[in-house]
């Protein structure tokens, strides 16, 4: 298991990592993730001794990793790919780090046949693709045959059989009993690789929860409403007898309609009263990508001057139709409706009623920042800081806010005493299902 106990990492007048605590458990697959800048780098570094926390520990089986037994053969890591020795054979860049662990050369053909890379085994890394650098990363990683991994965007790269077969290791990986810890900003991966989330937004933890009940926590589940689509005013018809019924309505991409605040059946009846065919009327959950989108509107650092989604969408001016989804990236920006209030009803409604056919998040209160106060809250924040020299889009007015409060003194500097290389030094490593071979020395 990973522990860290209020973790803090300050570079100078830059804190990186806040007061974290949270655990990562043998058994399962636990995905870490956060904007970009939030720290994910950096606590990884700090759990494999590559950076030393200014305040706070962390620690792996109860040690810190530069006390650990062993430490190679126990925890095998994947941080920066790129981080080879160009000039050397894949083949020889995985027996080096085996030998300075005590593993057995066979090892070494063994891993490289689990990422694939065994045809290029004696080419040098540098002539190697972006995929193939991560699966000798990957190699590296599962050399040692640890109970502990860490993987810093392992798909980074890979096409979509790599994707699907990082999915299956990680999980294999898991079901073994062994504690996995995986960044990724692919959300749509991470819904099907992770049982378990670490979120982090500017080095502070915003969530620690199953997948599952962070997507409750985030968003609400949501009926999709789909009227005759020859003929528009129908819709309009039904949009406006939902909001006078207290519905929140918000068009889709494709012309359907997205409900919240009424259940199904109640939906179904005023369909009937307005004399409103339906071609559709079905439950819906939210995607983890909108959850996330939702909880880490106010934690992100570095947005695009053409974004216009700060908040949840921009509402539209009445008969406007919403954006084409951009081919390539999917439908742009339908973020997650609101959570159920505390006690309220799963299609509670939020907030004031809701224009007739439009909509939008507009006019809502806004959910907690971040669904759940951050641990610490009340403690002097240190991200009170100057804004990010990005440009920032006009934010809505309903957008979460990251929690702010006066910049906390800063503490002098922990002295550094950080190996270089990006790995640890002799990553471990394992396959994923396999009976491994005892150590021995390497050839
Ligand atoms: N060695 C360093 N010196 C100064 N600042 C640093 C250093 N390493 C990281 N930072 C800063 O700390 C913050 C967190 O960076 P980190 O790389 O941990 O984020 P991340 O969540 O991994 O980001 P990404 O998703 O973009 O990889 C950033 O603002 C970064 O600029």
């Amino acid at each position: 298991m990973i522990e860290a106990v209020g973790l803090t990492k300050r570079y100078g007048d830059k804190t990186a990592v806040y007061n974290l605590s949270f655990q990562v458990r043998p058994g399962a697959v636990t995905g870490f993730l956060g904007p970009n800048g939030s720290g994910k780098s950096t606590t990884m570094r700090m759990i494999l001794g590559l950076d030393n926390p200014t305040s706070g520990q962390v620690t792996i089986g109860g040690y810190p990793y530069r006390k650990l037994p062993n430490a190679p053969r126990q925890v095998g890591a994947l941080l920066d790919a790129k981080a080879v020795h160009g000039g050397r054979a894949a083949r020889n860049h995985l027996l080096s780090l085996a030998q300075l662990s005590g593993i057995p050369a066979r090892r070494v053909d063994e891993v490289l046949g689990v990422v694939g890379l065994q045809d290029v085994a004696r080419k040098r890394s540098k002539g190697f693709s972006l995929g193939m650098g991560q699966r000798l990363g990957i190699a590296a990683a599962l050399l040692g045959d640890p109970q502990v991994l860490l993987f810093d965007e392992p798909v980074n790269g890979l096409d979509p059989e790599g994707i699907l077969w990082v999915r299956n290791l990680m999980k294999a990986l898991a079901a073994e009993g062994r504690t996995v810890f995986v960044s990724s900003h692919l959300m749509s991966e991470m819904a099907l690789t992770a049982d378990h989330l670490i979120v982090i937004g500017r080095g502070q933890l915003l969530a620690d929860m199953s997948i599952k009940d962070f997507i409750s926590a985030n968003s609400a589940d949501f009926a999709r409403v789909r009227t005759p689509d020859a003929d528009p005013q129908l819709r309009e018809k039904l949009s406006s007898a939902l909001a006078e019924a207290g519905g929140h309505v918000m068009p889709e991409q494709d012309g359907a309609l997205r409900v919240t605040g009424l259940a199904l059946p109640r939906i179904s009846d005023i369909a009937h009263d307005t004399d409103v065919r339906l071609w559709e009327l079905s439950p819906h959950q939210a995607s983890l990508e909108e959850a996330y989108m939702r909880m880490t509107q106010g934690a992100v650092d570095y947005r695009s001057t053409i974004d216009q989604k700060s908040g949840l969408q921009q509402p539209l001016p009445p008969g406007a139709q919403p954006p084409m989804p951009v081919p390539g990236q999917g439908q742009p920006g339908w973020y997650a409706p609101p959570p159920p209030q505390p006690g309220g009803q799963p299609f509670a409604p939020q907030g004031a009623p809701v224009a007739p056919g439009y909509p939008g998040a507009q006019g809502q209160p806004p959910a907690g920042p971040y669904g759940a106060p951050a641990p610490g809250a009340g403690a002097p924040n240190p991200y009170a800081q100057p804004a990010p020299a990005a440009p920032q889009a006009p934010q809505a007015p309903q957008a979460p806010q990251a929690p702010q409060a006066p910049q906390a003194p800063q503490a002098p500097q922990a002295p550094q005493g950080q190996p270089p290389a990006a790995q640890p030094a002799a990553p471990a490593a394992a396959a994923p299902s396999s009976d491994l071979t005892k150590p021995e020395d390497a050839r």
